[in-house]
């Protein structure tokens, strides 16, 4: 998957510039002195065909957000316009070039079978039935429901009702995916069919994807960039191997197999002994080669057995309970942390 793709892709909309342009977007629910920012001068671009990862705990403002782009929260400040059109004034084009899949809502009918829901779907965005049959089709087959088309919906597993959701958000074709929490409840299975189809969505079909997910070794594998928001507001936002790039540090992890027994106090300042199964873990947080060719011939001349080393990259989830913890210190667009916003 492309890092970032400054051209709209054949398959994808057809308007020059961003997907999606979010402009000091802001969201204060209740009025006065009872008012809420749970949105807050959000500025954001994304380009055609990247995929983007929004992160944060729960109520930073990830669903508010992704409910404005969708036009059924009105902002309180600001403009988004997808693919050139503007949601407040040009609705009905805007909202054209997006599907999404909401968080716990449901967004499909239960009482309607698989193919009854995409064909109303379909027709409600004004295609005709010629054309929403070969997609549902083709939709329903590569989700591996198209044996059990006919039954209603709430009928199905939670995975099963999930793919229906995320086919009748694909139905019309549109360019960009708003997918919140897709892989929620979902068993190892599903939850890797859904993933499968985000990450083919974006590496054959060009769509644009922006993710909601608290499932954060998904947003690793599929986000091309992330975005962590806390209190309504982005503290980080790079491209994800930069994201992680630039938390990786010099650190290294020794495994040894049994306990240090006392072979410890020579260990350089910083250095973490925890314990690993039946072994042991030493942890040098900011160490150079030197220094950990010296800690493993001290643990040669105490006689125990090496087990592994290894350069530790931290996680996605590492960094962002860094990035949580130590808003201050974050990589943020401001900060001048470059393809921030494309
Ligand atoms: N309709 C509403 N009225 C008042 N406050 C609301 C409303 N919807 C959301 N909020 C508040 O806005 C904040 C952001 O909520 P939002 O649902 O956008 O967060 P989120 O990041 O999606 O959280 P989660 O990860 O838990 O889904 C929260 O404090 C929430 O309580």
């Amino acid at each position: 998957m492309e890092a970032v793709l400054t051209e709209n892709p054949a398959s994808a909309g057809t308007a020059p510039g961003a997907a999606i342009e979010l402009s000091g977007l802001g969201k204060a629910y209740g009025r006065g002195e009872h008012a809420f920012a749970a949105v807050r001068e959000t500025t954001l671009s994304v380009p055609w065909g990247q995929v983007i990862g929004l992160l944060g705990p729960n109520g930073a403002g990830k669903t508010t957000t992704i409910k404005m782009i969708c036009g059924l929260i009105t902002p309180s400040t600001g403009s988004i316009t997808l693919g050139g059109y503007d949601v407040a004034r040009q609705r009905s084009h805007a909202v054209r070039q997006i599907g999404a899949v909401l968080e716990g809502s449901r967004n499909v009918y239960w009482p309607m079978s698989a193919w009854e829901n995409l064909m109303y779907f379909g027709r409600l965005k004004g295609l005709r039935g010629s054309e929403v049959r070969p997609r549902a089709r083709r939709l329903l087959t590569d989700l591996g429901l198209w044996e059990r088309r006919h039954e209603t919906v709430g009928s199905y597993s939670r995975g099963m009702q999930q793919k229906v959701a995320v086919a009748a958000a694909l139905i019309t074709d549109p360019p960009i995916i708003l997918l919140d929490e897709p892989t929620l409840g979902l068993d190892v299975e599903a939850a890797r069919t859904v993933k499968d189809w985000i990450a083919h969505l974006a590496a054959d079909d060009g769509k644009t994807v922006v993710l909601t997910t608290h499932q954060l070794e998904v947003a690793q594998e599929l986000s091309d960039r992330i975005a962590v928001i806390k209190e309504g507001e982005i503290i980080a936002d790079l491209p994800t191997t930069e994201l992680l790039a630039r938390h990786a540090e010099n650190r290294y992890e020794i495994r040894v197999a049994g306990s240090l027994d006392g072979n410890v106090g020579g260990l350089p300042a910083g250095a973490r002994v925890e314990p690993d199964g039946s072994g042991t873990r030493v942890l040098l947080p900011d160490a150079d080669s030197a220094t950990v060719y010296a800690v493993l011939d001290q643990l040669a001349a105490a006689d125990q057995q090496l087990v592994s080393v290894a350069q530790a990259r931290p996680s996605l989830e590492a960094v962002f309970i860094r990035l949580l913890h130590h808003a201050g210190a974050a990589p943020t667009p401001e900060a001048g942390g470059e393809g921030t916003t494309p």
